[in-house]
């Protein structure tokens, strides 16, 4: 149901376009979700780059204008790096996106003050040329960092203004230089930008397709499981069907054989269950199978594999079953049917609905087949009925290794 919702709101983005640089707010947020980790972590990567070039620099300002370089020194190293440093390893322990993206910006803004003020402290010739630099400042946040459009905007409308006020201040610089210098910055700022803007379009454009194809995979995924589920369980009772029972059988049969243990069937079939079809009509007939369905099921082990095996015919396979404790819990389930009293007057008036039951019980070889043991369980079926029904008749005593299958049996009757 989330998942269905969530679709649909992805199809919705995707419909209106990419030009949007913000989601509605369940995928606003599910998209920083699945994003914030690494987003935060490659900003950090980028932080810690730009911070050693930024500290690079001053190789430049001490053979280009000596005249600061201990100013120089001083704000990049002993202003810059104490500010940066904590901040990127704040956001590498995780903030919430706004103050990220907030976080990451100051620093770019902090960094254009500093060149600033390194650039006005100078008063060498030509030192105003160190203007056309501070576009990698800009380039920093709207490209290697690629802050958030919005945040990328203020932050570059927030240090050409810095740099405006700076170099309109700066009386060694000639008038036509100042010109050219804002002009570049301010292109520099619009260039970075429009690509900032299609590096965040584009990045949630492929999240959308992503993650729309990981719902649908989900949707699969489950589809599939559901099928799977349904091909191996009985749709009216929901016990499992033919098809797992012939799956499972043979694997228990082998692991019994392997371990030497003992293998179980019971085969249980209602009684007269046509005479309560014909009474009762067809539908009522499926709900006495369901009822009896869940009176076996709650009286077998998790263990026990419970089988509707066909029409009203069900088997339990019991596995590691001693031949004394088969017995009884075959019992047990004639017993519980019995005691639903679920009423049979297709009979006669004081009949209830009962079951007859076969059990068969033997230790697996590799000279036997498994269908040894159904066919045992089905003569102790056969033998209950002939016996007068609503009892339980064991085939016991086999030679399994005669294969000699005579029922040497036992009736336990209501
Ligand atoms: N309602 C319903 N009836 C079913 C279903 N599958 C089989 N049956 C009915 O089960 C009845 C089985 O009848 P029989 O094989 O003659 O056996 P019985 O009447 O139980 O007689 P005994 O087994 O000898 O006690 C038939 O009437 C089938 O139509 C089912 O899915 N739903």
């Amino acid at each position: 149901m989330i998942n269905d919702t969530l679709l649909t709101a992805v199809e919705d983005e995707l419909r209106r376009g990419p030009w949007r640089l913000r989601f509605a707010d369940e995928v606003e947020a599910r998209f920083e979700e699945d994003t914030q980790h690494q987003r935060s972590r490659s900003m950090v990567v980028a932080g810690l780059i730009s911070a050693i070039i930024y500290c690079l620099f001053l190789i430049n300002d001490h053979s280009f204008r000596p005249d600061t370089f201990t100013t120089a020194l001083t704000l990049r190293v002993g202003v810059m790096l104490p500010f940066g440093l904590p901040i990127l390893w704040w956001v590498y322990r995780g903030v919430s996106p706004a103050q990220r993206e907030t976080l990451m910006a100051s620093t770019v803004i902090v960094a254009t003050v500093i060149s600033c003020l390194i650039f006005a402290e100078s008063t060498v010739p030509y030192s105003y040329l160190d203007v056309f630099s501070f576009g990698l400042i800009l380039l920093v946040g709207n490209i290697v960092y690629s802050l958030r459009f919005n945040y990328a905007c203020v932050s570059s409308a927030i240090c050409i203004f810095i740099i405006l006020l700076f170099v309109l201040s700066y009386d060694p610089m000639p008038p036509e230089a100042k010109r050219l210098a804002i002009f570049t910055i301010i292109a520099q700022a619009l260039f970075t930008l429009v690509a900032n803007y299609r590096f965040e379009q584009s990045e949630r454009t492929s999240y959308l397709h992503v993650l729309k194809e990981k719902i649908r995979a989900g949707y699969y995924l489950k589809d599939n499981q559901e099928l799977s589920r349904m091909s191996v369980t009985d749709p009216l009772t929901n016990l499992a069907n033919r098809r797992q029972f012939d799956t499972v059988f043979p694997v228990r049969w082998q692991e019994a054989t392997d371990k030497g243990l003992c293998l179980g069937l019971v085969v249980i079939d209602i009684d007269h269950f046509k005479a309560y079809n014909d009474y009762y009509g067809h539908p009522q007939g499926d709900e006495c199978l369901r009822q009896v369905a869940t009176a076996m099921q709650a009286n077998s082990r998790d263990a026990d594999l419970v089988v509707r095996f066909g029409g009203e015919e069900f088997v339990v396979l019991i596995a590691n079953a001693s031949p004394e404790a088969a017995k009884p819990a075959a019992e047990r389930i004639r017993h519980n049917v019995e005691a639903l009293e679920i009423p049979n007057h297709g009979v006669s008036a004081q009949s209830v609905v009962t079951v007859s039951v076969g059990v068969a019980v033997l230790y697996p070889k590799v000279s036997l087949a498994p269908a040894e043991l159904l066919s045992q369980a089905d003569e102790a079926l056969y033998e209950a009925k002939r016996q007068g029904r609503n009892r339980v008749w064991v085939a016991s005593a086999i030679d399994s290794s005669s294969g000699d299958s005579a029922i040497d049996g036992l009736s336990v009757s209501a």
